[in-house]
């Protein structure tokens, strides 16, 4: 298997438990692994036949800019199945950061694994 990756994507959203954090937008911080097969794409040389990391990284920005969940948790999960259904990303390994959140730390967040 290949990977098509997303490294650093940064967004702006509304996310977090607390009252102030419901009044503010915080960054939040993708990494993201999906398993793909490269080959046809780079026989053909043609974006078609490959996964257009632009085009996640654009349904990825729109989504989580207009979200406003609690938990980094839920929004992991909700960008995961985005990716996998309307991409049709069988495997993905995806790093959900906040930075600053916690004092002392560069930043704290979730990983996940989902598919085969
Ligand atoms: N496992 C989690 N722990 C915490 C979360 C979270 O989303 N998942 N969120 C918070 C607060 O919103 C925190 O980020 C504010 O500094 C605390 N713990």
């Amino acid at each position: 298997m290949d990977i098509v990756f997303i490294e650093d994507l940064t967004i702006e959203t509304v996310i977090g438990i607390y009252d102030w954090e419901r009044k503010i937008r915080q960054k939040v911080v993708f990494n993201i692994e999906m398993g793909t097969d490269i080959q046809a794409a780079a026989k053909s040389d043609t974006i078609d036949n490959t996964l257009d990391y632009k085009a996640v990284a654009k349904r990825i920005i729109s989504f989580v800019e207009g979200s406003e969940f609690q938990l980094v948790e839920t929004m992991a999960e909700r960008v995961a199945e985005i990716i996998q259904q309307e991409f049709s990303v069988p495997w993905l390994k995806l790093k959900l950061s906040k930075p600053g959140a916690v004092r002392g730390s560069k930043a704290v967040g979730v990983m996940i694994q989902r598919g085969g």
